[in-house]
């Protein structure tokens, strides 16, 4: 997995670099610089017309170097320097002086004719040390490259579009959005979580002769991006002398009247994702709707009418026994009694638990029993959920999705699937990661339905609890990646996502 760091993370590791590897800044500089260039050319070769602007720091000064690279290769550049010359970085100054020794000095802005549509500008304004909104030339700097992009001009930007913040993802205004990202050494936070991660557009991870060994210097959370690799091999090849119980079998508490269907949705998706049997309690008269839609699903039918307590312990807890996994919430009628009923299976259940949707409502009130657990526990909340379960408004969990979902994780000894746009994965220990599949398509009714079902599936594999919720959502989000190729964004359902899981096991060759 690669990893995404704060500024902070950054500069330690740039500081081991240089103190373990000799890797000082302005060869860091060299090489960002070389690399910058290299993704300029790609994007109109190097016949092109370049606009390079500077601003005053070493995010300048990558831009200076990639210059005099595209001049060296025979491409037309001209350079701005943005903000005060005497407000420079010595390693910037260092880089202009080494343009202007190719016969280009930086003029400013306003000076040079405007590209073109097809052209191509650097951004190489701001980078990790952007620190306050943009103002005055840099504004207006912005403004410029902003409505040169509406009119064809590519952007490539310099290690973080210029208006973004790398540590969080927001954006000041204005700021920039760029075609393509040449992110220098490892990536950042801001790249890979929203809004910052669109408003990167391709990213392009290059090394510039960071060790990975730089890494084990650098202190606090390592945010990790789940890639694809990672993911399937997460899931374990299936043996030819194997039989449906060595894929575990999972019990789902889902469904009431009027929402068979998430019943329905979750047996199906465990079975898509590899469990070797499922079984679906529920309340009859939805049993029968839900064994209807998949006659590979058993049921065990909960005759007592009316929401989920304590009543339904007996039951449940015979219908737990010899599982390898239980996925609790979706549609699942809920009452006063529906959290202490979840608290006491926690508490004698011998199989790590899923709890989605309404079982999420139902602990908000007593986080203490999560504790109790006897096995490992994955929460699966939207950001509304996250906010019913923390006590902070919704706006609050999504302006701090990191900080939110470690400390829930960390404090509450879980592992937390908070999702959205770039889902956040959380486990008890504090390990952070994110995930970059899925499509704005899925926000569709159901959808979290599937998810739990696959993070049961594949707890009862055998796949270590964070382990599970990240490979899960990954597959989840290439599922929907996938069907979204085949049949568009705007229809997408909840069961295409499920049949599309299918294209992501070819594709894995499980
Ligand atoms: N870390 C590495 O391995 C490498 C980093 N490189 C590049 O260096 C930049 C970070 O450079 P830095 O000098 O720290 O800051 P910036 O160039 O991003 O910002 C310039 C400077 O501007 C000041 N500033 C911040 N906000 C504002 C504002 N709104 N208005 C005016 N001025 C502002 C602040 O003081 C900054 O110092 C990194 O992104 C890489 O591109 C190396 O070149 C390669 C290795
Ligand atoms: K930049």
């Amino acid at each position: 997995m690669q990893s995404a760091l704060t500024a902070a993370q950054m500069r330690q590791a740039e500081q081991a670099g240089d103190d373990q590897l000799g890797m000082s800044s302005a060869l860091l500089m060299e090489n960002a610089g070389r690399a910058l260039a290299d993704a300029a050319r790609s994007v109109v070769g190097p016949q092109g017309r370049f606009l390079v602007v500077c601003g005053p720091g070493n995010n300048g000064g990558d831009g200076f170097v990639a210059a005099r690279f595209l001049l060296e290769g025979g491409a037309r550049v001209s350079v701005a320097l943005v903000g005060d010359k005497s407000r420079m970085s010595a390693e910037a100054q260092r880089a202009m002086k080494g343009l202007v020794s190719f016969g280009i000095a930086p003029q400013p802005l306003e000076a040079l004719s405007r590209p073109r549509a097809g052209d191509v500008v650097v951004d190489a304004i701001f980078g990790t040390g952007l620190n306050r909104a943009p103002a005055g030339p840099f504004a207006e700097a912005i403004f410029r490259i902003y409505r040169w992009r509406r009119i064809g001009v590519k952007v490539v930007a310099a290690d973080v579009p210029s208006g973004l913040q790398s540590d969080t993802g927001e954006a000041f205004l204005p700021y920039l959005e760029a075609d393509i990202t040449v992110s220098f050494g490892f990536l950042k936070r801001g790249q890979v979580v929203e809004p910052g991660a669109s408003l990167c557009g391709e990213l392009r991870r290059v090394d510039i002769g960071l060790s990975p060994v730089a890494l084990q210097v650098v202190t606090g959370p390592v945010l990790r991006v789940v890639e694809e690799a990672d993911a399937r091999e997460a899931l374990p090849a299936r043996r030819s002398d194997s039989h449906k119980g060595t894929y575990g079998h999972v019990l789902v508490v889902a469904g009431s009247r009027g929402k068979s269907g998430a019943a329905a949705l979750v047996s199906r998706a465990v079975l898509r994702s590899g469990a070797g049997l499922v079984s679906v309690a529920t309340r009859g008269d939805v049993l029968d709707a839900v064994l209807a839609h998949s006659p590979e699903v058993m049921g065990i039918p909960m005759e007592r009418a009316g929401a989920l307590g304590s009543a339904d312990l007996n039951i449940l807890l015979e219908a737990a026994e010899e599982k390898d996994a239980l996925v609790i919430g979706p549609g699942i009628p809920r009452g006063p009694e529906t959290g202490k009923l979840i608290g006491e299976l926690l508490e004698r259940v011998d199989a790590p638990v899923v709890l989605d949707a309404d079982a999420l409502n139902a602990v908000a009130s007593d986080l203490a029993v999560l504790r109790r657990a006897k096995k490992p526990v994955i929460l699966t909340p939207h950001p509304g959920e996250m906010a019913r379960l923390t006590g902070r408004s919704t706006k609050e969990v999504q302006a701090n999705r990191l900080e939110v979902a470690r400390g829930f994780a960390t404090q509450h000894g879980v592992t937390l699937v908070l999702k959205g746009s770039r889902t956040i994965i959380a486990s008890p220990d504090g390990e952070l990661f994110v995930n970059p599949t899925g499509n704005a398509g899925m926000a569709t009714a159901g959808a979290g339905d599937v998810l739990s079902g696959i993070c049961g599936a594949f707890l009862a594999q055998g796949i270590r609890a964070p382990d599970a919720a990240w490979a899960a959502v990954y597959a989840h989000g290439l599922a929907g990646d996938l069907a979204a190729a085949r049949r568009g964004k705007v229809g997408l359902m909840a069961s295409d996502i499920a049949e599309g899981l299918c294209d992501v096991w070819t594709r894995w060759g499980r």
